[in-house]
């Protein structure tokens, strides 16, 4: 699904209204029908007051629809209509027109330094002040308003996007607090941004169906990851294979005190479906890995706590490295061998990511269409710091290009930017996992997909996303709290089940 800026969006609306054709106004009364039929789905309690506050543009036109249909369902709705300038759109002011009379909704003006309105407590306040129109931040008096609204004890729902939120850049002034976020037709890049959270909330996205000619043709290098996307990438597994045909992969992860992670990063790979799994270890690991993983190989290394020697490389299609691998003077010269050695590109996490960090020269000898799985401390150790999510997205593209790496950072939507200039949101996952080795799991699932001939981008796509769903399956037997890193591997057979049932669907 492409995510498109606020500008873009525009053009959108425009060339469906021009092409499909329909008049703007009937566009509006098709998004808010859209957005009033889930609000009714999302909030049935017709005893709820509803308080919608209106601005003056197009957004404030979806308020006022979704005011006149809400009434017509039965809900006790009040438009707190506010002027905010004398220059009202065209749709907003035929709606204002629309709404039934002699005080079937209650209508209330407000201006700047009027005091501020007061709201029953179960209130639900919808809000469509602004939309993707906002063009400054939003300050003094209409700052003060949404600063209000966010401080009262109510459940707060914005239309489109919430108030003084920029669809496509850092937000700086007051923005209003939703809970839940409604947005037509596509995603804003906006609401996948952590400094967003607590503005946006819960969010849903829904067509309107703006015309799908005027989406194929718009030209955007951001992507939302979903199950329609991931499932096309997803191969069958043939029925004459054996365990040769399905790849090995090699893990040189772990030291002394930190198996753990290697042994999470190895059950990840295995999972995966890769045909085999050695894991490169030091050698007082031996007996952990044998007894602790059956169905892994071991390669060990001559030192006794952690990775000094490279072993031979021709054995494996795929290379993860890095997961509680220490960074000790010996281990960073093996990785720079590694790094010299090995002609498949690399899957590089945690200790292997820090130590690069420390010698620049080692991320530009890295084979093409290597994988990086940084999380955001070692994003910012690799690249440096950004002021703010925006800013860090871009720079997460420029040094995939300018590498020819994937970069794969990893967060709520862990973002993976390609060398193509793409970048790519993932859709799945949940704050279960959030937890230690999380990370681990990931990495030795990426790296045993690559195994099994996935190319690079397809390998850390799925990875992520199948990842994330299996995070999301474990939540069957599992809670948010109680989910830790060694469920998502469990769970990755249900994930698999569920997005072959996905692409026979789609
Ligand atoms: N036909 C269309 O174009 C459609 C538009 N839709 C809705 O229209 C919205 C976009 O409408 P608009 O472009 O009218 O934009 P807005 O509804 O966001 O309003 C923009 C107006 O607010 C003013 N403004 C912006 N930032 C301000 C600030 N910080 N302080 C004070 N005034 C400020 C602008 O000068 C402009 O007059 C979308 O978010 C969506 O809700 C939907 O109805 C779908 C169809
Ligand atoms: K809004």
């Amino acid at each position: 699904m492409k995510i498109c800026s606020a500008a873009q969006i525009r053009e959108l609306d425009a060339y469906t209204i021009n092409h499909e054709p329909i008049s703007s106004l009937e566009l509006m009364e098709r998004a808010a029908a859209c957005f009033t039929r889930w609000l009714i789905q999302a909030y049935p309690d017709q005893q709820r007051p509803v308080h919608i506050f209106c601005g003056i543009g197009n957004n404030a036109g979806d308020g006022l629809v979704a005011a006149r249909l809400l009434h017509h369902s039965g809900y006790d709705v009040r438009v707190h209509t506010c002027r905010i300038s004398p220059n009202r759109s065209e749709d907003f002011e035929a709606n204002l027109k629309r709404l039934p009379g002699h005080g079937a909704i209650g209508a209330s003006p407000i201006a700047e330094g009027d005091p501020m309105p007061e709201l029953p407590e179960e209130a639900l306040v919808i809000d469509a002040l602004f939309g993707s129109g906002l063009n400054r931040p939003v300050k003094g008096y209409w700052g003060d308003l949404l600063q209000h609204l966010n401080g009262l004890n109510v459940n707060r729902v914005a239309i489109d996007i919430p108030s003084g939120v920029y669809a496509d850049q850092s937000t700086t002034g007051v923005a209003f607090h939703a809970h839940r976020t409604f947005a037509f037709e596509l995603p804003k890049l906006a609401f996948l941004f952590p400094e967003n959270a607590e503005r946006v909330g819960q969010w849903t996205v829904r067509s309107i169906g703006l015309h799908p000619e005027a989406i194929a043709q718009a030209e955007t290098s951001n992507y939302y990851l979903t199950e329609e996307t991931a499932c096309t990438l997803l191969r069958p597994r043939a029925k004459f294979s054996h365990k040769g045909t399905h790849g090995h992969a090699l893990l040189i992860m772990g030291s002394y005190g930190k198996m753990g992670a290697a042994l999470l990063a190895a059950r990840g790979a295995l999972r995966s479906g890769a045909g085999l799994v050695s894991l490169h270890v030091p050698k007082i690991s031996y007996n952990i890995v044998q007894t602790a993983l059956p169905e892994a190989m071991v390669s060990l290394d001559g030192h006794e706590l952690q990775f000094t020697e490279v072993p031979q490389l021709d054995a494996y299609q795929a290379i993860g490295i890095g997961c509680g691998l220490g960074q000790g003077t010996l281990t960073q010269k093996a990785l720079s061998q590694l790094i010299a050695l090995a002609d498949q590109p690399l899957v590089l996490d945690a200790d292997a990511l820090n130590i690069i960090s420390t010698q620049p020269d080692l991320l530009k000898a890295l084979p093409s269409q290597s994988i990086l799985t940084p999380h955001p401390k070692e994003f910012e150790r690799l690249f440096g710091p950004t002021p703010n999510h925006f800013k860090r997205h871009e720079l997460q593209i420029r040094k995939a290009r300018e590498h020819g790496v994937i970069i794969v950072l990893k967060g709520a939507h862990t973002s993976i930017a390609l060398p193509n200039g793409r970048s790519y949101f993932n859709s799945t996952g949940n704050a279960g996992m959030a937890t230690g080795g999380s990370g681990d799991v990931l990495a030795g699932i990426i790296t045993g997909l690559l195994a099994q001939g996935y190319t690079p981008e397809a390998a850390a796509l799925l990875g992520v996303f199948l990842h994330g769903l299996a995070g999301d399956c474990a939540l069957q037997r599992e809670s948010e709290e109680s989910l830790i890193a060694g469920d998502i591997p469990d769970a990755l057979g249900l994930a698999y089940q569920q997005l072959r049932k996905a692409g026979n669907r789609h």
